[in-house]
């Protein structure tokens, strides 16, 4: 049985999924000809080649798998797996307005009638579980949708990592996580004057870095905490985008909605040590919390999703 934590109410309204707004947690792998967002904001070209006798353009490393498995307490080594999840429409609950529901968007009030269009239909998807991979990528590649798909789609719901501190409080002990390999505590005299700038072996007049700050923040490991519910975003993807979630990244175990299931073809590595590959937490709501962590899914009369925060929302947050 999985741990559980006491989650506050609060209502998610949904964002486009972009590469800027979905940096902290990992990549959104896609053809930038296809990208919604306007010129101006969208992230720099990935390198280019041409490739296949010049009738294929090939972009290159558009996503990062990371394997932190040497990091793990069993030592266990890794493999890369490739496994195919067919995942079926979530069951959402009808809408009920809540008077004064804070939400992660600040002190918006998402239920405000006015606010909700005539032909807009308001579902409500409760985030239940949260799970992460603490070693290892996870990217999920739809499979057979269309980027026009109006009827299926599927949410990317993904919280930051609360800092230790803050999670003793629900678990003693905490669970498996990357720990960097502490320096040995007997240095040789090559190891104390590799330190020393300029470097007598390089000339390098930087100091050392420490481990992890070269990597961007979505590949840093993430530690041990609890994920952080109040900062939970929630992402419409369109068919034509796959997503990587960084090594740690807590996220909802996949959500589509509409009318079919998508096949989606998931890349990661695995050592089959069930705490080190996968750890779930339960939300349960709070004692005297009305409902837990609530996705507000809103539709257009043709069944597509609509984004209510972020760039693109019919409201901003501020
Ligand atoms: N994300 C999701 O749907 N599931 C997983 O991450 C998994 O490994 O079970």
């Amino acid at each position: 049985m999985p741990p559980s934590m006491p989650t506050p109410s609060m209502r998610v309204p949904i964002e486009a999924l972009t590469q800027p707004s979905f940096s902290q947690f990992g990549t959104v792998i896609e053809n930038p000809a296809h990208s919604s967002l306007p010129r101006s904001q969208r992230p720099p070209l990935p390198t280019t080649v041409s490739a296949n006798q010049g009738s294929a353009l090939k972009f290159l490393d558009v996503t990062h798998a990371t394997n932190l498995y040497s990091l793990a307490p069993s030592k266990k080594p890794a493999r890369p797996v490739m496994n195919m999840f067919v995942c079926a429409p979530r069951d959402l609950r009808p809408h009920e307005p809540s008077q004064s529901m804070p939400s992660t968007w600040g002190d918006i009030d998402l239920d405000d009638d006015d606010e909700i269009a005539s032909n807009t239909n308001r579902q409500l998807f409760d985030v239940s579980i949260l799970e992460r991979h603490p070693f290892t990528t996870q990217t999920f590649i739809p499979m057979g949708l269309s980027g026009y798909e109006r009827h299926t789609q599927y949410l990317v719901i993904v919280a930051p990592t609360l800092p230790a501190s803050a999670s003793r409080r629900y678990s003693n002990r905490p669970p498996p996580y990357p720990t960097p390999k502490l320096p040995k505590k007997r240095s040789s005299l090559r190891d104390i004057f590799a330190k020393a700038r300029p470097s007598p072996f390089t000339n390098e007049v930087a100091p050392p870095t420490p481990q992890y700050s070269r990597l961007h923040p979505s590949q840093r490991p993430k530690g041990p905490g609890l994920p952080d519910l109040k900062n939970l975003r929630a992402f419409v993807a369109t068919g034509n985008q796959a997503v990587t979630y960084g090594a740690g990244t807590w996220h909802a175990p996949m959500v589509v909605v509409g009318e079919r299931p998508i096949d989606f073809v998931v890349v990661q590595f695995a050592n089959d040590v069930g705490n080190e590959d996968c750890q779930e937490v339960v939300l349960q709501a709070d004692r005297g919390a009305e409902e837990g962590m609530v996705v507000l899914v809103d539709s257009d009369g043709s069944g597509r999703v609509l984004v209510k925060a972020g760039v693109g929302a019919a409201r901003a947050k501020l």
